[in-house]
């Protein structure tokens, strides 16, 4: 679907994950608006936790073995296939946006609001992503929580991986599960319970 110029809130009500990914991936210049985009997030303090590591091309095969050794670690036992099937993983999509936050347990601001800044840094890039005509997906499993793979990655384990966000070009469409309303999660308050 190509979105762009779409109305903003066209775009907020009518954004998806996408399903699969293939090639091309954004363009430098499209890139650059997207990346742009993810440092206009919300962030408590300015501390600017964020940090946005791009895999492409060859090197995500690197990052397939990452994967699959970090499953290997957890499961030693895992059967080849399944080790597979995790390294195929960093080729479903021509770009990877690793979204991670750089974690400063000293710092006044709580840990939990440096990591939202960076989850609303992913989701930032998800929207424009998805403005910019291109599909993404946002995945963590347990590989985003392995010491290891943050090391492989240049990080430190105290930083915390908020998403793989898969990008590319859509070309399935949204999923046919039904979308929730927001009747079912809101509600007003009816005040403190009086003693
Ligand atoms: C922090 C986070 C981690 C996620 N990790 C996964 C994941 O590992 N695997 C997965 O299938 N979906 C994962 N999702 C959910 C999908 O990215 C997606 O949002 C969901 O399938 C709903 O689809 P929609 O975005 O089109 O509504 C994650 C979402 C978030 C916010």
């Amino acid at each position: 679907m190509k979105v762009i110029g779409m109305h903003a809130s066209d775009l907020l009500l009518n954004r998806y994950s996408a399903m699969k990914l293939s090639d091309p991936a954004p363009a430098a210049e499209a890139l650059e608006r997207i990346l742009s985009s993810a440092v206009r997030a919300p962030d408590h303090g300015r501390l600017r936790p964020w940090r946005f590591i791009l895999i492409d091309g060859d090197r995500r095969l690197q990052f397939g073995d990452l994967l699959a050794d970090s499953l290997r670690r957890r499961r030693p036992d895992a059967p080849e296939d399944a080790l597979n099937r995790e390294r195929g993983k960093a080729l479903r999509a021509p770009l990877i946006i690793v979204v991670a936050a750089a974690c400063n347990p000293t710092a006044k601001i709580p840990v939990i609001e440096q990591i939202l800044a960076a989850g609303a840094a992913a989701q930032n890039i998800m929207l424009a992503v998805f403005a910019e005509g291109f599909g993404a997906m946002w995945k963590t499993g347990d590989a985003a929580y392995d010491d290891d793979v943050k090391t492989a990655l240049g990080l430190a384990a105290g930083d915390a991986i908020v998403g793989f966000l898969y990008v590319g070009t859509d070309s399935t469409g949204p999923s046919p599960v039904p979308q929730p309303s927001w009747r079912d999660f809101v509600r007003p308050w009816g005040g403190a319970p009086s003693a």
